[in-house]
């Protein structure tokens, strides 16, 4: 059993010493709902949540981060559903996998990860976990923003030409 980055402490179901681990993993920039829904998520297939948070150098299919690396862990770190999170490695993806040792490892609903091709990878390193895949959040009103480049988006429509202090 171990002590998370928020100190919460689960006991596995029957009490044993060792309980099932679940793995989340993303860029979490400007944290929304339906973040909150896929660590919720992937909580309930396991005992144990650990979060791997994506370096900033490799999110290479959208835009970098706004948020630095650091920060974008510590606020994933400090959510009640999480146990620990844990910056991602900077070249070899299954070198935090392995020191986790996940049983399930659980991909976001609109993750480009192929499940398939990460149960391969995983066998051929020797680490033996299942892959699953989240659910998707919608919307509960009108306006309700889930996605960081929708935040984004809107922050640049609305305020692009302002300081945060105030109008000009
Ligand atoms: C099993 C697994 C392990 C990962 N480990 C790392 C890692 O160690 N370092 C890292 O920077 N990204 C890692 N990633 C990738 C990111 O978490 C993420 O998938 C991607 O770079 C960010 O895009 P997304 O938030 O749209 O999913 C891992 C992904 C998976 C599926
Ligand atoms: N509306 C949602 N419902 C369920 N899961 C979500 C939702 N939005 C994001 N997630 C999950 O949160 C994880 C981290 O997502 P990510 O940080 O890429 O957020 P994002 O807001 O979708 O980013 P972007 O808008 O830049 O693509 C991913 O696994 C993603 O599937």
């Amino acid at each position: 059993m171990s002590e998370g980055t928020n100190g919460s402490r689960h006991d596995g179901e029957d009490g044993a010493d060792s309980p099932r681990i679940a793995l989340a993993q993303g860029t979490f920039d400007i944290l929304h709902p339906g973040h909150l829904h896929y660590l919720k998520d992937a909580a309930a297939r396991g005992d144990e949540l650990h979060v791997i948070v994506a370096r900033r150098d490799n999110v290479t299919h959208k835009s970098k981060p706004v948020c630095p690396d650091r920060q974008r862990r510590d606020m994933i770190g400090a959510l009640e559903v999480v146990d620990e999170a844990h910056l991602g490695h900077p070249e070899d993806l299954f070198v935090p996998v392995r020191e986790i040792g996940p049983d399930v490892i659980v991909l976001g609903f609109d993750q480009h990860h192929d499940e398939s091709a990460i149960a391969d990878a995983l066998a051929a390193e020797g680490i033996d976990a299942e892959v699953t895949r989240a659910t998707a959040r919608e919307p509960r009103y009108e306006g309700e923003l889930l996605s960081t480049g929708d935040i984004i988006d809107k922050l640049l429509r609305e305020r692009g030409r302002r300081s945060h202090s105030g109008p000009e």
